[in-house]
Protein backbone atom coordinates (compact mmCIF):
# COMPACT_ATOMS: atom_id res chain seq x y z
CA UNK A 1 0.00 0.00 0.00
CA UNK A 2 1.42 3.42 -0.01
CA UNK A 3 0.41 7.22 0.85
CA UNK A 4 1.24 9.53 -2.16
CA UNK A 5 3.16 12.49 -0.31
CA UNK A 6 4.29 15.85 -1.61
CA UNK A 7 7.80 15.24 -3.32
CA UNK A 8 10.32 18.59 -3.74
CA UNK A 9 11.30 16.99 -7.12
CA UNK A 10 9.53 18.50 -10.23
CA UNK A 11 8.79 15.34 -11.78
CA UNK A 12 7.25 15.04 -15.52
CA UNK A 13 3.91 14.77 -16.26
CA UNK A 14 1.87 12.27 -15.33
CA UNK A 15 4.54 10.84 -12.39
CA UNK A 16 4.06 11.34 -8.40
CA UNK A 17 7.04 10.08 -5.87
CA UNK A 18 4.96 7.73 -3.50
CA UNK A 19 5.64 5.53 0.34
CA UNK A 20 6.00 2.03 -0.05
CA UNK A 21 4.99 0.53 2.96
CA UNK A 22 6.09 -2.76 2.45
CA UNK A 23 9.64 -1.23 1.94
CA UNK A 24 9.51 1.50 3.88
CA UNK A 25 10.99 3.54 1.53
CA UNK A 26 10.03 6.13 -1.65
CA UNK A 27 8.98 4.95 -5.04
CA UNK A 28 7.99 6.94 -8.44
CA UNK A 29 4.63 6.07 -9.89
CA UNK A 30 3.61 6.99 -13.37
CA UNK A 31 -0.95 6.81 -12.99
CA UNK A 32 -0.83 6.64 -16.47
CA UNK A 33 1.56 4.08 -17.67
CA UNK A 34 1.01 2.57 -14.45
CA UNK A 35 5.29 2.29 -14.71
CA UNK A 36 6.45 2.18 -11.03
CA UNK A 37 10.43 2.25 -9.84
CA UNK A 38 12.99 3.24 -7.11
CA UNK A 39 14.38 6.34 -9.30
CA UNK A 40 12.96 9.66 -10.00
CA UNK A 41 12.42 9.42 -13.72
CA UNK A 42 15.34 11.50 -15.43
CA UNK A 43 14.87 13.58 -18.33
CA UNK A 44 16.08 11.23 -21.04
CA UNK A 45 13.12 9.18 -19.98
CA UNK A 46 10.87 12.18 -20.94
CA UNK A 47 13.10 13.09 -23.99
CA UNK A 48 12.68 9.74 -25.35
CA UNK A 49 8.36 9.68 -24.74
CA UNK A 50 8.78 13.10 -27.20
CA UNK A 51 10.61 11.06 -29.89
CA UNK A 52 8.81 10.58 -33.62
CA UNK A 53 7.08 13.76 -32.36
CA UNK A 54 5.13 15.78 -34.58
CA UNK A 55 7.32 19.04 -33.20
CA UNK A 56 4.86 20.07 -30.02
CA UNK A 57 6.77 17.24 -27.93
CA UNK A 58 3.39 14.90 -28.87
CA UNK A 59 3.78 11.95 -30.89
CA UNK A 60 1.43 11.19 -33.32
CA UNK A 61 2.32 7.67 -33.56
CA UNK A 62 3.57 5.33 -31.66
CA UNK A 63 4.36 1.49 -32.51
CA UNK A 64 3.91 -0.71 -29.65
CA UNK A 65 3.30 -4.74 -28.63
CA UNK A 66 0.98 -5.98 -25.64
CA UNK A 67 0.26 -9.02 -23.57
CA UNK A 68 -3.27 -9.55 -23.11
CA UNK A 69 -4.93 -11.68 -20.40
CA UNK A 70 -7.97 -12.01 -20.55
CA UNK A 71 -10.52 -13.15 -17.56
CA UNK A 72 -14.28 -13.79 -17.04
CA UNK A 73 -15.68 -10.27 -16.84
CA UNK A 74 -13.84 -9.11 -20.24
CA UNK A 75 -16.18 -8.13 -22.90
CA UNK A 76 -15.07 -11.36 -25.27
CA UNK A 77 -13.73 -14.08 -22.77
CA UNK A 78 -12.74 -16.05 -25.17
CA UNK A 79 -9.44 -16.07 -27.37
CA UNK A 80 -7.65 -18.53 -29.51
CA UNK A 81 -5.81 -19.76 -26.57
CA UNK A 82 -8.84 -20.86 -24.38
CA UNK A 83 -12.52 -20.85 -25.53
CA UNK A 84 -14.07 -20.33 -22.58
CA UNK A 85 -12.13 -17.88 -20.21
CA UNK A 86 -13.06 -18.59 -16.49
CA UNK A 87 -9.93 -16.87 -14.38
CA UNK A 88 -10.89 -14.29 -12.35
CA UNK A 89 -9.56 -10.80 -12.89
CA UNK A 90 -7.27 -10.63 -10.03
CA UNK A 91 -5.71 -14.44 -10.74
CA UNK A 92 -5.28 -12.28 -14.42
CA UNK A 93 -3.50 -9.91 -12.88
CA UNK A 94 -1.56 -12.05 -10.48
CA UNK A 95 -0.39 -14.13 -13.88
CA UNK A 96 0.89 -10.65 -15.92
CA UNK A 97 2.66 -9.86 -13.08
CA UNK A 98 4.80 -12.68 -13.09
CA UNK A 99 5.09 -12.31 -16.80
CA UNK A 100 6.67 -8.50 -15.71
CA UNK A 101 8.62 -10.04 -13.34
CA UNK A 102 10.08 -12.28 -16.17
CA UNK A 103 10.32 -9.82 -18.88
CA UNK A 104 12.53 -7.36 -16.38
CA UNK A 105 14.17 -9.93 -15.12
CA UNK A 106 15.97 -10.85 -18.89
CA UNK A 107 16.04 -6.98 -19.06
CA UNK A 108 19.22 -5.04 -18.08
CA UNK A 109 19.14 -3.01 -15.59
CA UNK A 110 18.80 0.33 -17.01
CA UNK A 111 14.77 0.40 -17.37
CA UNK A 112 15.54 -0.83 -21.59
CA UNK A 113 13.21 -3.72 -21.93
CA UNK A 114 14.41 -7.11 -23.33
CA UNK A 115 11.81 -7.16 -26.42
CA UNK A 116 13.28 -10.71 -27.10
CA UNK A 117 11.89 -12.01 -23.85
CA UNK A 118 8.30 -9.86 -24.12
CA UNK A 119 7.78 -11.30 -27.63
CA UNK A 120 8.47 -14.82 -26.52
CA UNK A 121 5.75 -14.81 -23.77
CA UNK A 122 3.09 -12.80 -25.69
CA UNK A 123 3.69 -15.11 -28.28
CA UNK A 124 3.01 -18.01 -25.23
CA UNK A 125 0.36 -16.35 -23.11
CA UNK A 126 -1.41 -13.25 -24.90
CA UNK A 127 -5.31 -14.07 -24.91
CA UNK A 128 -4.96 -11.33 -28.10
CA UNK A 129 -4.95 -12.22 -31.78
CA UNK A 130 -1.39 -10.30 -31.90
CA UNK A 131 0.36 -13.01 -29.68
CA UNK A 132 1.07 -14.74 -33.54
CA UNK A 133 3.11 -11.37 -33.90
CA UNK A 134 4.82 -11.44 -30.81
CA UNK A 135 2.00 -9.27 -29.68
CA UNK A 136 3.54 -6.39 -31.64
CA UNK A 137 -0.43 -4.30 -32.87
CA UNK A 138 2.38 -1.78 -35.08
CA UNK A 139 1.99 1.95 -35.52
CA UNK A 140 -1.13 2.92 -34.44
CA UNK A 141 -2.38 7.03 -34.25
CA UNK A 142 -4.69 8.26 -31.07
CA UNK A 143 -8.27 7.79 -31.40
CA UNK A 144 -7.49 3.80 -32.83
CA UNK A 145 -7.41 1.68 -29.28
CA UNK A 146 -9.26 1.71 -26.13
CA UNK A 147 -8.44 5.27 -24.51
CA UNK A 148 -6.32 3.87 -20.98
CA UNK A 149 -4.61 1.71 -23.74
CA UNK A 150 -3.77 4.80 -25.58
CA UNK A 151 -3.02 6.81 -22.91
CA UNK A 152 -0.35 4.43 -21.93
CA UNK A 153 1.29 3.37 -25.27
CA UNK A 154 1.51 7.65 -25.69
CA UNK A 155 3.06 7.77 -21.97
CA UNK A 156 5.86 5.61 -22.42
CA UNK A 157 9.22 6.28 -23.63
CA UNK A 158 10.53 3.93 -26.54
CA UNK A 159 11.78 0.78 -24.76
CA UNK A 160 9.76 1.19 -21.77
CA UNK A 161 7.05 -1.15 -20.36
CA UNK A 162 3.85 -0.42 -18.39
CA UNK A 163 2.61 -1.69 -15.35
CA UNK A 164 -0.86 -3.39 -15.61
CA UNK A 165 -3.12 -1.18 -17.90
CA UNK A 166 -7.04 -2.20 -17.24
CA UNK A 167 -9.29 -2.45 -20.80
CA UNK A 168 -12.53 -3.71 -21.39
CA UNK A 169 -10.73 -6.88 -23.23
CA UNK A 170 -8.57 -7.51 -19.91
CA UNK A 171 -5.58 -6.43 -18.33
CA UNK A 172 -2.50 -5.60 -20.72
CA UNK A 173 1.19 -4.72 -20.29
CA UNK A 174 2.53 -2.93 -23.09
CA UNK A 175 5.92 -2.67 -24.54
CA UNK A 176 6.41 0.60 -26.80
CA UNK A 177 8.82 -0.27 -29.54
CA UNK A 178 8.87 2.95 -31.47
O1 LIG B 1 -13.26 -6.54 -26.70
C1 LIG B 1 -13.97 -7.24 -27.49
O2 LIG B 1 -15.19 -7.25 -27.57
C2 LIG B 1 -13.24 -8.19 -28.39
N1 LIG B 1 -11.92 -7.71 -28.47
C3 LIG B 1 -11.72 -6.58 -29.35
C4 LIG B 1 -10.83 -6.98 -30.44
C5 LIG B 1 -10.91 -8.23 -31.05
C6 LIG B 1 -10.03 -8.53 -32.09
C7 LIG B 1 -9.05 -7.60 -32.47
C8 LIG B 1 -8.97 -6.37 -31.81
C9 LIG B 1 -9.85 -6.06 -30.79
C10 LIG B 1 -10.92 -8.30 -27.70
O3 LIG B 1 -11.18 -9.07 -26.81
C11 LIG B 1 -9.55 -7.90 -28.00
N2 LIG B 1 -9.07 -6.70 -27.70
C12 LIG B 1 -7.80 -6.71 -28.10
C13 LIG B 1 -6.93 -5.56 -27.98
C14 LIG B 1 -7.17 -4.60 -26.99
C15 LIG B 1 -6.32 -3.49 -26.87
C16 LIG B 1 -5.26 -3.32 -27.75
C17 LIG B 1 -5.04 -4.27 -28.75
C18 LIG B 1 -5.86 -5.40 -28.86
N3 LIG B 1 -7.46 -7.91 -28.66
C19 LIG B 1 -8.56 -8.67 -28.59
C20 LIG B 1 -8.64 -10.07 -29.10
O4 LIG B 1 -9.59 -10.80 -28.76
O5 LIG B 1 -7.68 -10.46 -29.83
Amino acid sequence: SYTTTKSSTNLPPNWVQRTSRSHNRDYFFNTVTRESQWDPPTEADVESITAHNSGDGAPTQVRASHLLVKHRDSRRPSSWKEANITRSREEALALLDGYRQQIVSASGGDGQVEQREFARLASQHSDCSSAKAGGDLGLFGRGQMQKPFEDAAFGLAVGRMSGPVVTESGVHIILRTA
